[in-house]
């Protein structure tokens, strides 16, 4: 139990349905064991991570005040730039050694959810960065996809019907996130880490890492172990609302990243989360006389909205007033 199980998943993308089961065994393997594997095979081009990590790049680099003009603690649907120790994954430890930029699915100001403010939903924030908004847009719909090709696989196992998911990820409240972890310099600065151990709180995170290194995945002896970049691949992981979901069955596993000596990393995660109001409650295909629904129903909003509250201070000063 070293090492992360890397799965092809390019057989999801052939017309022939039979070829699907294989890997569907494979990715519910993994999801039980880890809660955490590679996938290779994806539609997602070398030459779309090139240019998202090259915007990301610059954005990152331009002066705070500019990259300020967008951020995140004023807005209430969490859209914008997150400066440095605006989170603290682990409570015991400092804030993180990182700083972000996060989009969800772009909402006009007249939509319904917009006007009645509804949490989470909101337009996004962009940067001027030109370019940058067609192509980040484009991303975010295209790892949406990805993540439900995921999902749709997972019915199979959880012996659900096909489009369980799909029907409940419209409108979905996922959110793309590019972060850039600046160097660990000095010893002193051994305690504070990149991102502090912690689980995601959503359902399915696909993450995209450069080739510095540093994320580390905590294994069923409670060992952490290295979850290296591997060229081509994202890193697909659940979160806590999956393991709720699925009672269970499926693992949201801790994770941290300790930031490199010398060199900037950036990655990018996609949270894959469905539409705000779908029920929470135990999935019919986990639950039998021997193994009862554990927890109590809840829905994707109220159970998002209570774990970002863990994260972000002005998240709670927000909620308190
Ligand atoms: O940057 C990484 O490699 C992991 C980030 C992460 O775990 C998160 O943002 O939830
Ligand atoms: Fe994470």
């Amino acid at each position: 139990m070293d090492q992360l199980p890397i799965i092809d998943i390019s057989p999801l993308y052939s017309d022939d349905e039979n070829a699907w089961p294989a890997v569907a065994a494979q990715i519910d393997l993994a999801c039980r064991e880890w809660g955490f594997f590679y996938i290779k095979g994806h539609p997602i081009s070398p030459q779309r991570i090139d240019a998202v990590l090259d915007h990301t790049q610059r954005f990152f680099a331009l002066p705070a005040a500019e990259k300020l003009k967008i951020d995140i603690t004023q807005t209430r649907h969490h859209r914008g730039y997150g400066a440095i120790a605006t989170e603290q994954l682990d409570p015991s430890k400092p804030s993180d050694l990182k700083e972000t930029f996060d989009m969800g699915l772009h909402l006009p100001a007249n939509h319904p959810d917009v006007l009645t403010e509804k949490p989470l939903r909101g337009p996004n924030r962009h940067p001027a960065q030109p370019g940058w908004e067609a192509l980040m847009e484009q991303h975010y719909l295209d790892m949406q996809a990805l993540a439900q090709t995921l999902l749709r696989a997972m019915t199979i196992a959880l012996d659900i019907k096909r489009d369980f998911f799909d029907s409940r990820f419209v409108d979905p409240v996922s959110v793309l996130r590019m972060i850039h972890y600046p160097p660990r310099h000095t010893a002193s600065s051994a305690e504070q880490q990149g991102a502090g151990a912690h689980t995601d709180y959503g359902c399915i995170t696909l993450l995209y890492q450069d080739s510095a290194g540093g994320l580390q995945v905590k294994n069923v002896k409670g060992e952490w172990i290295d979850a290296p970049p591997i060229d081509g691949t994202f890193v697909v992981n659940l979160g806590d609302m999956m393991a709720r979901w699925s009672n269970d069955r499926y693992r949201s596993t801790p994770h941290r990243v300790i930031s490199p000596r010398g060199v900037d990393r950036y990655s990018m995660p996609f949270f894959a989360e469905p539409h705000p109001d779908t029920r929470i409650e135990c999935l019919p295909g986990c639950q039998d006389p021997q193994h009862p629904a554990k927890y109590p129903t809840t829905t994707c909003a109220e159970f998002l909205l209570s774990r970002f509250a863990d994260t972000y201070a002005y998240r709670r000063e927000q909620e308190a007033v």
